[in-house]
Formats: structure tokens, sequence, C-alpha cells
């Protein structure tokens, strides 16, 4: 047996830090997306005692036999309980990481490591100990603020659920899941999220799972319907960043000025409510304003994250090239480095697109564009 699934990436259009700690965010599913296929072997066939996973753009493979697992995981299966999800207790992560470091993963890799962990976490807690090959990939840049760490626990949650489905009719192309399988499959993402993020607020693996475009504060989800067209300039950096510590750096500035940073968060609350006003609203305002609106929200927001330390150099020198075309851009997910947003209004002609875009990647950045608010998670058998 065979099913595949994929997952988007995101853009956080504002509040990305200040939603971990309450405020409200703005995030749009993109066009680049995590895959996974999940392959069950038949009882007879040959290889049917191991867990297998694949990791295709990498090169990568790892695999353990089904006795280690158990041995290593501490799991009663009267308690495998798939439906309800849980979170990775400190022991039994503990027990995982003994089984990624038997993998000898390469040291340029070693940032792999809390994935694996949270591959075997919610492959044993989702279908427990059985046999399966387990291959991934991915259109999207690892640790670079556009939630690859989301679209994997989604994506791979997704085949998981859709596996152990007792509805598995062949079709043709990618189907969405329904309403009660995406509930499940988003607690079990963020599950999964834990792992990696540490403290996530959810917004990744929500937006994944349900695409669109959405307003998301402290669990609570509005879908938001733009009626206004919004581009924007997507600037990789490449320059190497670590969500978790990141988001812990924000926690310890926080612990250390609590009233000061809750002034911050309060302002960025008041910048993401604005901003989905303004994208969702149907008043006479033109394109033009709102356009003028939105730039100045993202420039308040990138000044915002500067004082919770997230930037970085190489931000800076995005914010600056490209306010040299008197565009404005903002760093969006973790920052400390990862990917950049540029505001691309209606007026901007392609002309000034390509110098901006020349320049940028003549400093070693990668830029591209993206489709904004699509699919979330689907599967495919
Ligand atoms: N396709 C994948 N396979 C395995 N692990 C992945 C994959 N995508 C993401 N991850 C895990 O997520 C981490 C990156 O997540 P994070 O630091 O939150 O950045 P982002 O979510 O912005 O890409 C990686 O270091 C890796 O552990
Ligand atoms: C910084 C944060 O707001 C977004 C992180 O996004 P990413 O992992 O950098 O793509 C953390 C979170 O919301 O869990
Ligand atoms: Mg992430």
């Amino acid at each position: 047996m065979e099913v595949k699934a994929r997952a988007p990436g995101k853009i956080i259009l504002a509040g990305e830090h200040a939603v971990v700690h309450g405020s409200t965010a703005v995030a749009a599913a993109i066009d680049l997306y995590t895959y996974v296929t999940l392959r069950l072997p038949r009882q007879s066939a040959e290889n049917n005692d191991r867990l297998t996973l694949q990791l295709k753009d990498l090169s990568l493979e790892f695999s353990w036999s089904l006795a280690r697992l158990k041995e290593a995981i501490p799991c009663d299966s009267s308690t495998l309980s798939p439906s309800t999800p849980t979170s990775c207790s400190g022991e039994t992560l503990k027990s995982i990481a003994v089984l990624v470091e038997e993998q000898n993963i390469p040291e340029a890799k070693i940032w792999l490591s809390s994935g694996i962990s949270t591959f075997l976490w919610l492959y044993t807690s989702i279908i427990g100990f059985s046999p399966a090959t387990v291959i991934i990939t991915t259109e999207l840049p690892y640790g670079s603020g556009l939630g690859s760490s989301a679209a994997f626990c989604v994506a791979l949650t997704a085949a998981l659920i859709a596996s152990s489905s007792s509805d598995k009719t062949r079709s043709d192309g990618w189907s969405s899941l329904g309403e009660t399988n995406l509930e499940l499959l988003n607690k079990w993402a963020f599950e999964g999220e834990k792992i990696i993020h540490g403290k996530p607020s959810g917004i990744d693996n929500t937006v994944s799972a349900y695409g669109n475009m959405i307003k998301f504060c402290s669990g609570e989800i509005t879908r938001l319907q733009s009626n206004m067209p919004l581009r924007m300039l997507i600037t990789n950096t490449k320059v190497g960043r670590n969500t978790k510590a990141l988001v812990s750096g924000v926690s310890e500035r926080t612990l250390r000025h609590p009233d000061a940073m809750k002034s911050v968060f309060n302002a960025v609350d008041s910048i993401s409510k604005e901003l989905a006003a303004t994208i969702q609203s149907k008043d006479e305002t033109s394109v033009a304003e709102k356009e003028e609106s939105i730039k100045e929200l993202m420039e308040m927001n990138q000044g915002l994250l500067q004082s919770m330390a997230v930037s970085h150099g190489s931000i800076d020198t995005v914010i600056r090239t490209t306010a040299k075309h008197k565009l404005t851009s903002k760093l969006t997910g973790a920052g400390g480095g990862g990917c950049v947003l540029t505001l691309l209004p209606t007026s901007v002609s392609g002309t000034v697109v390509d110098k901006v875009v020349e320049e940028l990647e003549s400093s070693g950045f990668q830029c591209f564009t993206a489709s904004i608010g699509g699919n979330g998670a689907q599967i495919c058998f």
C-alpha cells in the first residue's frame, strides 16, 4: 500500500515571534511543498521488519529495525492512541535522540536531528511499530523562515493518518482531508513542531494544514478573504539559523524586560489586526492607498522585530537594497537570516523588479516569487 501527502510552506506577513506570546499574526500558504510517500510492505514481503526514512533531496537514508525501536521507545500498545495527540515527554525524547545518534548523521547535516526525532515520534505514535519506507522531498529551503519544519510535520502526519483511514479510494490527483482529519492532523503536527521549535505558536502548522491566508491568535484561526492583489518578492539571504534558538532568545529578553516587551507585543498585535483588516477591506479605499498602508505596517513590524533582536545584517542589506527602489521589506519567520519579504505594489514596473532582483542576487541572495494563499495539506492514493 502506498499513500502520498503534501503540505505547503508559508510566509508570515505580520506578527512572527509576538504570536508565540499571544499576539495576533497573519500568515499565508505558498505554493512550495514538502512531499511524503509512505510505503507499507505486504506481510509476506522482504524487509518487513524495518522502518526506513529516505530524505531524497539530501541523498540520505536512515533505517531502524522494529525490534530496536520497540526496545528504545517506551510504549505500551494499550496506550497507543492515534486519535488523541499527546506531547512527547522529555524521557521519550531522550530515548529517541539515542536512536537518532546511532544513525551517524553527517556533521554538516546535524541540524536534521530534530526533524528525524520528530519523524520517529509522530510515526510510532500514530501507526505504532509497523514496517514502512517513508520518502521525503521538499521544494522549501530548510531553516529559512518559510516553515519547512511545519510542512514536514503536516505532510508526514497527513500520510500517516491517511494510511490508517478506512477510505482509501484511489484518486487521480491530490485531494483534501475532511474537517475531522484536518483537525487531528493539525494537533499532531503541532506536537511535532514542539520538538523542532521548542515553544511553537502553532501558526505554521495551522496555515500549512488549512492553506489560504489566516489571522491567528492563541490558537484561534480566522480565515482571511483578500480583497486586493498581494504580491511579495521573497529573498533568501541563505544565512542559516535555527528557529528554536531565536524563539528562546525572545523569551529570555521577555523575562528580563517584561513590561517593555509587553508593549512591543501589543504593538505587533495592533499591526497584525490592521493588516488583516486592510487586506480584507471592501471599502472605497484604492489599492494604492491600501498598499501604502501595508508598506507602513511592514516597516513598523520590522522595527519591532529589531527590538526583539531577531534581525540580522543580511536582512538589513536586503532592506537597504530594496529601499533604494522605494520598496519596503521585512523579515519573515524566525529571522536571524533566512527569508525577507518585499511588497511589490501593483504600480511597480517589471523593469524595477528585475533591477532589484539583479542587485540582490549579486549580493549572493536568492530571489523568487510564490503564489500566496493556496492549498493546505492534501493526500493522494
Ligand atoms: N524535509 C525535512 N526532512 C527532515 N527534517 C526537516 C525537513 N524539513 C524541516 N526539517 C526540520 O526542521 C528544521 C528547520 O526548521 P526551522 O528551524 O523551524 O526552520 P523553518 O521551519 O523556517 O524551515 C530542520 O533543521 C529539520 O530538523
Ligand atoms: C518565530 C515564529 O513565530 C515563526 C517561525 O517560523 P519559521 O520556523 O522560521 O518558518 C515561531 C512560531 O510562531 O512558532
Ligand atoms: Mg519552523
